[in-house]
């Protein structure tokens, strides 16, 4: 198995039980930025799945000509139109997710965004802010970063980026085919950057090039649409509640397959869908306690 004898392999973190007066405010406020016309669902996944997984507040950034729709999914997310075109998000939508951003605790940005120059905007001034805000790239936001030349001077070890195999590929350069290679790039990028990198299969790597964890937990009837986006808001829930950068990767993927897991034991593997991991993060994240 590559990198064992460079990285740690840490034990699963857990969450602290919560104070019985605590609030909401206690649990992280999240930004999620995403969806476009055909693909508001994606953002909406990653939005009820941060609710599911703990956080306290959620917002979601859409483009405008989405908002009602995303809206209509869940009620219990709140939505901000951003400045659209056609084709998704337009130039001035970066300096708004700018000003949004000032009061999120966690951010994520990428599923069902688009590739163009509203979405580069965006992601560009998310890694040039002076933050220590944790910050979730996947999906589009990755393509986005891989039209950087030098997007690896661009992360920070506040990141943690998801892409699944095809969108390493476009980022780092190695094969899809090559699960060792790509496993080796992670690791390397963790190392030169700090960002911790979550590549996405059928055993997920997390690595932030010091320490390194193959999950698992998970199953092929996951092998459906929506899934990673449901692990993009899992992730920025687990973030929003005061975990570590890799400590919230660790857990995330670990409790997204479980949910997995517990949805095939209820569906099939066939019959799974991204609403069905939503649905079983609940009795995923109450199996913690039995770990
Ligand atoms: N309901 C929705 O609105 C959905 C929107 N989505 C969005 O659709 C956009 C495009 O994302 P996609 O991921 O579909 O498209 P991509 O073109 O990024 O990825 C698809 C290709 O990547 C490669 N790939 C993926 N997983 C792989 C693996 N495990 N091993 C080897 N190769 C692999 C394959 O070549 C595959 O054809 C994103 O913005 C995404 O967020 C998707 O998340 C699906 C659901
Ligand atoms: N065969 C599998 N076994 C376990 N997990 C899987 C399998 N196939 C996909 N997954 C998980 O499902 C998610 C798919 O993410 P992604 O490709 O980004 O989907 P989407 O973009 O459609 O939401 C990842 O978390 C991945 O680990
Ligand atoms: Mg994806």
């Amino acid at each position: 198995m590559v990198n064992e004898m460079t990285t740690r392999s840490p034990a699963l973190p857990q969450l602290a039980p919560r104070d019985a007066d605590s609030h909401k405010g206690d649990y992280g406020r999240v930004l999620l930025i995403g969806g476009s016309p055909g693909m508001a669902g994606s953002i909406s996944l990653s939005a009820s799945a941060s609710i599911r997984s703990g956080a306290g507040l959620v917002t979601v950034a859409v483009p405008r000509r989405c908002l009602e729709t995303v809206a209509g999914y869940d009620r219990c997310y709140m939505t901000v139109a951003l400045p659209d075109d056609l084709k998704g998000f337009y130039e001035l939508a970066a300096s708004r997710v700018a000003q949004l951003s000032e009061s999120a605790t966690v951010l994520g940005c990428g599923p069902g965004m688009r590739t163009g120059v509203g979405a580069e905007g965006i992601v560009k001034t998310l890694c040039s802010q002076e933050s220590d805000k944790p910050l979730v790239f996947d999906a589009d936001a990755l393509n986005c970063l891989s039209q950087c030349d030098d997007w690896k001077s661009m992360l920070a070890p506040r990141m943690i980026l998801t892409p699944h195999p095809g969108e390493w590929e476009r980022l780092s350069g190695v094969a899809a085919s090559d699960r060792k290679a790509q496993e080796a790039a992670a690791v390397e990028t963790g190392k030169a950057t700090g960002a911790t990198i979550v590549l996405k299969g059928s055993k997920t790597f997390v690595t932030d090039g010091k320490k390194s964890v193959h999950n698992s937990t998970g199953n092929p009837g996951m092998a459906s649409g929506g899934s990673g986006d449901v692990l993009t808001g899992v992730l920025c829930g687990l973030l929003a509640q005061g975990l570590a950068v890799f400590e919230a990767a660790h857990l995330g993927v670990f409790v997204h397959g479980r949910a997995g897991d517990l949805a095939a034991e209820s569906v099939g593997q066939i019959s799974l869908s991204a609403s069905d991991l939503l649905q079983h993060l609940p009795a995923a994240f109450m199996s913690l306690s039995e770990q």
